[in-house]
């Protein structure tokens, strides 16, 4: 299980981006993060992975506290929290099993690293995540050789491969045409399910989040103003997210902007 108390994230001297904010993430439930340009989306993730350095706060990761974790210990916590990239974040000249035992980083030797020498188990892993996900085939071809939505189905192999407790996907489909897009968050989804594994995704396309998510959280300038099912995100909840802020169209939010609104949207 995650657990955010009160996380609050301040860049600098500036005004906090993430105020205080609480969230709890379990068992295989997929979660999407929305809010417009700037509500604080990315730096949650980042402050999951510690990427970022929280201010004040805590997050638990199955009883472990993130928070202050430094060192080893650090790195060993990070290996359980799997990271997806809106632009795939591969090695282009590397192959995709290379690639995907990347993922591997974290529990091998640094002889094993430098020479690419994984235990047989690692490979065995990664052909059978890499065959649930239709990229076995491209085992050997460079990454850069793949369409958009193969390399991500390639980024996403490399996170599981680090056997991780909980997934992050930061606009995983945000490069992708909107078919691939949608393959992908299914992706997603059904993975979850089958590895019982939890999953937040910062999505800008909420009728992607609507479909492909059971529970959408809705930021706004760093405060957490809508946790609930796709069923209750409705206008109210769209214009209290992005009310103002920005005009998300209709091919975006999944429906049409109510009597006497913005053409475009809720501004
Ligand atoms: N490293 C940083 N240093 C200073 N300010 C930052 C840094 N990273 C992000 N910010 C600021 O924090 C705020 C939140 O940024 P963040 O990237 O988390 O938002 P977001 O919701 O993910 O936006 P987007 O949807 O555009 O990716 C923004 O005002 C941004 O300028």
């Amino acid at each position: 299980m995650l657990e955010i108390t009160q996380l609050v994230k301040r860049y600098g001297q500036n005004e906090a981006v993430l105020k205080g904010l609480d969230l709890k993430v379990e068992g295989n439930s997929v979660v999407s993060i929305v809010g417009a340009s700037g509500a604080g989306k990315s730096t949650l993730l980042r402050c999951i992975n510690r990427l970022e350095e929280p201010t004040s706060g805590s997050i638990t990761l199955n009883g472990t506290e993130l928070v202050h974790l430094k060192g080893t210990a650090l790195r060993q916590a990070r290996r359980k929290i799997g990271m997806v990239f809106q632009g795939f974040n591969l090695l282009d000249r590397l192959t995709v099993m290379e690639n995907v035992l990347a993922g591997r980083l974290g529990y091998v030797n640094l002889y094993q690293a430098i020479t690419r020498r994984y235990p047989q188990a690692d490979i065995e892993r990664a052909f059978s995540l890499m065959e649930r996900v239709g990229i076995a085939h491209y085992a050997n071809k460079r990454a850069d050789q793949l369409s958009g939505g193969e390399r991500q189905r390639v980024g996403v192999v490399r996170a599981l491969m680090q056997e991780p407790d909980v997934l992050l996907a930061d606009e995983p489909t945000a490069s992708l045409d909107p078919r691939t897009s949608e393959q992908i968050m299914m992706l997603l989804q059904s993975l979850a399910s089958e590895l019982s594994l939890p999953v937040l995704i910062n999505i800008h396309n909420v009728a992607q989040a609507k479909t492909y998510t059971e529970r959408i959280v809705g930021l706004r300038h760093g405060t957490l103003i809508f946790d609930g099912a796709p069923a209750d995100f409705n206008h109210d909840a769209l214009d209290a997210i992005y009310g103002g802020i920005e005009t998300p169209d209709e091919s975006v939010t999944g429906q049409p902007p109510a009597a006497g609104e913005h053409a475009h949207g809720l501004a």
